[in-house]
């Protein structure tokens, strides 16, 4: 097993003296790092300085507080205000969202400097008003807002100075560690002597790996005369398995996915906890609303990236995020940023009629729900009964009101319904993308594994293509998504099913950020067209491992049985549903009694369609194993 400790990089955000401390730490780094030629990194001394705030205890007057302001800004180092304001503008900016207007706009107001609300005093002594509906206090309002998160975002400017910092220094010990034709593979004594001791030294571990991929990057001129590619690689992989507690078969699997330097960036992101997000649930509330209910109750947090509008990222809390009032009401869900993207890239439309093949416990469906605004259907399907539960809980809780909820094996469709106009297939896997959460599956994965779990997600995709209606009015498209970075289980399926399935094609996710799919592997050819599909690393984006594919279906095919029928049914579904209460707007009354009580009535309608009376006398169960004899 491997003797590393997975680490949270979150942490709670500095308070002004520790911010000030550290920023006095990281000035007399930088220096010193920009007198080393070497390793000078102008990013780092690029980086705008922030505004210094007052200790004082007693109320500065205006002249003062300008006075002392200007004397700071003489000391200060000269700041870029243009690269403050767009730094701001691209963590921020979201003035596409015209809908709902649910942004956090933190420009400069007319008049204003750029970048003074940065450690604004004032701003520690005012009280936080919540969000008014009055449009014209709205400017205000996120003023407020955005003061709450200066913490949050000079926690974020730090932790990138520091990972800026230590990139530096990192470069500077590889350059003076590897030198050409060093001798960088231990010896057999060596070897012999770190068994020895049982647990090895993980800094010779990893200098030694830094070292290795070093040589193997640049293998002509810095690779020991007579020692092949090979025994490097082995080395390294070795080392792997030791360093982060891999079994060989999934390091090794891992390793080729990525060039080495790459892959140890890979190995390294897996241990550390990706952020703790949160989605908005724009059927109950705005985001700009959320955040400001949570910021009043101690949350510090700031919208995820410009690529979502509806995700939040939490960097602490005073308040258990999973149990605020806020979530209580459905507000929004825990959901990590990877999961937004089949959705977004799937797009349903109001209106619509949806699969989810594969649901619980239904942070997609959820999210597809709210995109089509509680309008339309969604067939929420999952094949562990037990796993819609949470499925059913989490559709109650956000008030859902446009979901069926279903378990067949997801196989069985189109035979148990079709026609739909889109179909999001996010398929089992084997949770490769999703180490850091799970770090069972470093040594639990085998050979097997990735010839079983390609296999159902191959028979599944199937199904999901044939259950779309390839003359939707508004869609046909198909989105297949998995939390795994294995190729078998990603490019690979899809190019059988391109091959399977010729009435398909792939289209572009709409995704705006994301690594093209590969177009060939190890020897391997993949449709050109893979280039479409969209992979996500946690080292790349900082989201688990994830991977998403959208196609078109441009015909119909013989397979797309049971096409006909399908409003009929989905309208008996809903009829069924409607008449047993389950569909209605308020599901807060939910409970565990009256839905036996549902159940034993559908139960009964279901006998009678079939012609059985359900209340015709069971016979007794000393009558039942008499009979059984009897055959016998
Ligand atoms: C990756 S999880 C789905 C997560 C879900 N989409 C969400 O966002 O919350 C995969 C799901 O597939 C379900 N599953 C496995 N085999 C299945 C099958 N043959 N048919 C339908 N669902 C299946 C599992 O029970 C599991 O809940």
């Amino acid at each position: 097993m491997g003797q590393r400790r997975a680490k949270n990089k979150q942490g709670a955000p500095p308070t002004y003296e520790e911010f000030a401390d550290r920023k006095t730490k990281k000035d007399q780094k930088r220096k010193r790092s920009e007198d080393k030629p070497s390793m000078a990194s102008s990013s780092s001394s690029d980086k705008p300085a922030k505004k210094s705030k007052k200790s004082s205890e007693k109320p500065e007057t205006e002249k003062e507080i300008i006075k002392r302001q200007r004397e700071e800004e003489k000391a200060l180092p000269k700041v870029d205000y243009e690269e403050l304001a767009s730094a701001k503008k691209s963590l921020f900016d979201e003035s596409d969202e015209e809908e709902l207007n649910d942004e956090f706009d933190i420009d400069a107001q007319d008049g204003e400097t750029p970048g003074e609300d940065f450690y604004d005093s004032e701003e520690e002594t005012r009280e936080r008003p919540m969000f008014s509906d009055d449009e014209d206090s709205e400017v205000e309002d996120l003023d407020e807002l955005n003061a709450a998160n200066m913490e949050a975002l000079s926690a974020k400017l730090d932790e990138e100075a520091d990972l800026e910092a230590q990139e530096a220094e990192d470069e500077l010990l590889q350059a003076d560690q590897v030198q050409p034709r060093a001798r960088v593979l231990p010896t057999e004594e060596e070897l012999a002597l770190e068994g020895q001791t049982g647990t090895k030294d993980l800094n010779v571990l990893r200098t030694r790996m830094i070292e290795i991929v070093k040589v193997l990057e640049d293998f002509k001129t810095l690779s020991e005369e007579g020692r092949s590619r090979a025994e490097y690689t082995d080395r390294l992989l070795q080392d792997i398995c030791d360093y982060f507690g891999y079994s060989r078969f999934l390091a090794e699997k891992l390793f080729n996915l990525f060039s080495p330097s790459e892959a140890m960036e890979f190995f390294e992101a897996n241990e550390i906890a990706r952020p703790i997000t949160i989605r908005t649930n724009t059927l109950k509330t705005r985001r700009r609303d959320l955040a400001q209910a949570l910021v009043n109750r101690g949350v510090n947090l700031q919208p995820i990236g410009p690529w979502t509008k509806v995700g939040l990222q939490i960097f602490d809390s005073q308040v258990p995020i999973g149990a605020t009032p806020e979530y209580l009401a459905g507000q929004y869900i825990l959901q990590a940023a990877s999961s937004f993207l089949p959705c977004m890239a799937l797009a349903p439309q109001e209106n619509e009629r949806v699969l989810d093949m594969a649901s619980a416990p239904g942070g997609k469906t959820t999210y597809l729900s709210a995109l089509m605004k509680n309008t339309g259907c969604i067939f929420a399907n999952d094949a562990n009964k037990a796993r819609t539960k949470s499925l059913i809980a989490n559709i109650h809780r956000l008030g859902c009101t446009n979901t069926i909820v279903c378990h067949y094996d997801a196989r069985e469709f189109p035979k148990v319904i079709g026609g739909f106009d889109r179909v999001l297939l996010d398929a089992p896997c084997s949770g490769t993308g999703v180490i850091a959460k799970d770090e069972s599956v470093k040594t639990s994965r085998t050979e097997k594994d990735f010839i079983q779990i390609p296999h159902l997600q191959k028979q599944l995709l199937l199904s999901a293509i044939d259950s779309v209606d390839a003359n939707s009015a508004t869609g046909g498209y198909i989105v297949y998504s998995t939390c795994s970075v294995m190729v078998e289980e990603n490019e690979a399926v899809v190019d059988y099913a391109l091959r399977k399935r010729p009435n398909v094609k792939l289209v572009d996710t709409g995704l705006e950020i994301g690594k093209d799919g590969f177009t060939s592997f190890r020897g391997k050819n993949f449709s050109p067209k893979l280039s479409l599909t969209k992979r996500y690393y946690p080292h790349t984006y900082n989201v688990d491992g994830f991977y998403v594919a959208k196609f078109k279906k441009i015909a119909p095919s013989p397979h797309d049985v049971s096409k006909a029928g399908a409003k009929e049914k989905e309208a008996a579904a809903r009829a069924d549903e409607e008449a047993e209460s389950i569909i209605h707007g308020d599901f807060a009354e939910f409970d565990n009694a009256e839905d036996e009580e549902l159940m034993e009535r559908s139960k009964a309608r279901s006998l009678k369609r079939k012609g059985i009376n359900p209340n015709a006398p069971k016979p007794s169960s000393s009558a039942a194993a008499a009979a059984k004899t009897e055959k016998k």
